[in-house]
């Protein structure tokens, strides 16, 4: 019998040619040390050329013998696994999943390619299928050598997998830690209380499905490209900027052409034109979970291509910095980062003057909580410019992000700031009126012109630079303390209509420090830095960012 097999190994060698077995050995010695010499692009070039090879002669089965063939798709197995393993060093997700996918045809208990697999699709946020393939690895006697390794991945894929499900994120360790250490490993969450929906205020926006309150969780996500640099002095300089945005620029573009879903998404995001036509996409494409999309074999014919031009209009009009008034930084501050990425998601969200929402910035990832309570239907917005500003300062930013905002707040501080007697204090506090008695005229004319309520917050949160000012002067306090509204009283009633701001916070920390404030104090800060940094850090280590927000400079 094995006699008869040797034979016909022989003479299928003589009809195959022994060329074409031996350029295979080469070939496969040659991919397999570029692989060892980590020169991934040239050794998938050789992985692709032994496989199509390797292919050829499997499809000539009837010059094989079944020990023959068995050891071509054993080879083959191997050569998709390791051309996985390169794909996925040069980040190449989605072609290296594919090679997985081929690999695990021909032995669906392959272990390298089953951990390859879970590395990857952890890459990807799948985390329930990540842990299936670790979990799988295990079970692989072979494994023991690696299966402390292993039982890592698979603890780690648990984790995350519950993070994504119930976004249970508690960053308060890290916080009270000072942010030393690793910061904490983050997974994407998308809450059940969000949806895409057609706008009001322009195209699509995201809205709450259900109530959500002040300081809830409502997002988690990684940048899809992000791009730092260090400030030399307090601002990028000009050429700094332009080499941060090419790089960052660079980077997208690499990301789309090596994930066809990602450049589908991003081919969704508005470039600021005909917002009113652009489809609304079903925030399921967004989640973590929908791991069908995320597994699913590209084909070109479903990859709308992103021209340049498209591309460059979508990331000037959805690109954040991470240093931006409705966001904090956490963890890298010291460092002087200034950071620009592009986040999918949130990329959905308008700007408001009245914002509800703020974003907290780890590492490449963006959290975003509610800064204020939010009603089932209502739009979730955050501040693309600094809401804590006067009307005309906001229009000249907002021209800036090609946008006439129109909301509730703008409207009426247009017809309210075109009284003479409006003008005229907003002309005078430019003019170095004594700030006290610009608040003092202010109020009084609010009085008069019977402003009340939630337009009252709009106008004080106009002029908080002047209120701010007197508050903090004790000279202003003096003349002036006893005729304007305590602080208290216009830091909440600007707090009712823009939700938490770390100004606000910051002003109420010092007063508390000054008056040496007490128990039920020191409960309404921490309630108020709820809005602010959200319920992903808790109380214990509030207290700590507390400290931090009275110790920073405006
Ligand atoms: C990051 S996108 C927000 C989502 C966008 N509405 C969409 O449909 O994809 C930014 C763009 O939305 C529009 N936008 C956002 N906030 C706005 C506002 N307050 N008023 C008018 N347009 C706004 C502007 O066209 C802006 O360039």
């Amino acid at each position: 019998m094995v006699e008869a097999t040797k034979m016909m190994e022989e003479e299928t060698k003589l009809h195959i040619g022994i060329s074409e077995e031996e350029s295979m050995q080469q070939l496969r010695s040659k991919a397999t040390e570029l692989l060892l010499r980590e020169e991934w692009k040239d050794s998938i070039e050789a992985y692709s050329n032994f496989i199509t090879l390797c292919k050829k002669q499997i499809f000539h089965t009837h010059l094989h013998s079944d020990n023959q063939l068995q050891k071509l798709r054993k080879s083959l197995c191997l050569a998709f696994s390791n051309r996985a393993e390169a794909r996925s060093r040069l980040r190449e997700f989605q072609s290296a999943l594919e090679d997985c996918d081929s690999a695990l045809e021909i032995d669906g208990t392959h272990l390298k390619t089953l951990i390859c697999k879970g590395k990857i699709l952890l890459n990807l946020n799948v985390y329930s299928m990540a842990l299936d393939c670790f979990r799988l690895a295990l079970l692989d006697p072979q494994a023991n050598g690696n299966s402390e390794n292993l039982n890592g991945y698979v603890e780690k894929c648990k984790k995350l997998d519950f993070l994504s499900r119930t976004g249970a994120l508690d960053l308060s360790d890290w916080v009270s830690n000072g942010f030393r250490g690793k910061c904490p490993e983050l997974a994407e969450f998308v809450g059940s209380c969000v949806q895409i929906k057609r706008s009001e205020i322009s195209g699509r926006g995201l809205f709450a499905t259900k109530n959500i309150d002040a300081g809830t969780l409502v997002l988690v996500t990684k940048a899809i490209a992000m791009e730092r640099s260090i400030l030399g002095g307090k601002d990028l300089s000009e050429e700094a900027q332009l080499v941060m945005w090419k790089n960052f620029i660079d980077k997208v573009s690499d990301f789309i052409r090596k994930c066809h879903r990602t450049g589908n998404l991003i081919s969704k995001l508005s470039s600021g034109e005909d917002e009113e036509m652009l489809e609304v996409p079903d925030i399921a494409l967004f989640k973590p979970e929908t791991g069908e999309n995320k597994n699913k074999k590209s084909s070109d014919s479903e990859n709308e291509k992103v021209d340049m031009g498209k591309l460059l209009s979508i990331l000037d009009v959805n690109s954040l910095t991470e240093d931006a008034v409705s966001a904090n930084v956490l963890g890298n501050k010291s460092n002087d980062f200034y950071g620009v990425g592009l986040w999918l998601l949130p990329s959905f969200i308008n700007h408001s003057c009245c914002p509800n929402s703020r974003r907290l910035h780890v590492g490449d990832y963006l959290i975003l909580h509610a800064s204020k309570d939010i009603k089932a239907g209502e739009e979730i917005t955050f501040a693309y410019f600094d809401p804590l500003s006067p009307l005309h300062k906001r229009k000249e930013m907002s021209m800036t992000w090609g946008i006439q905002c129109r909301c509730k707040r703008c409207k009426f501080e247009s017809e309210m700031l075109s009284k003479q007697e409006m003008k005229e204090i907003e002309i005078g506090i430019e003019r170095g009126m004594d700030v006290g008695g610009a608040v003092y005229k202010l109020e009084e004319e609010m009085k008069r012109w019977k402003v009340r309520g939630k337009e009252k917050g709009y106008v004080r949160a106009s002029f908080w630079a002047a209120y701010s000012e007197v508050y903090r002067s004790d000279r202003c306090m003096k003349r002036w303390g006893r005729r304007i509204p305590a602080m208290e009283a216009v830091v909440y009633s600007i707090i009712e209509v823009m939700g938490g701001d770390e100004r606000l916070l910051k002003i109420v920390m010092e007063e508390m420090k000054k008056n040496g404030g007490g128990l039920v104090e020191m409960e309404k800060a921490l309630k108020l830095a709820r809005d602010v940094y959200g319920k992903v850090v808790k109380k214990q280590a509030m207290r700590a960012l507390l400290e931090l927000c009275v110790a920073t400079n405006d």
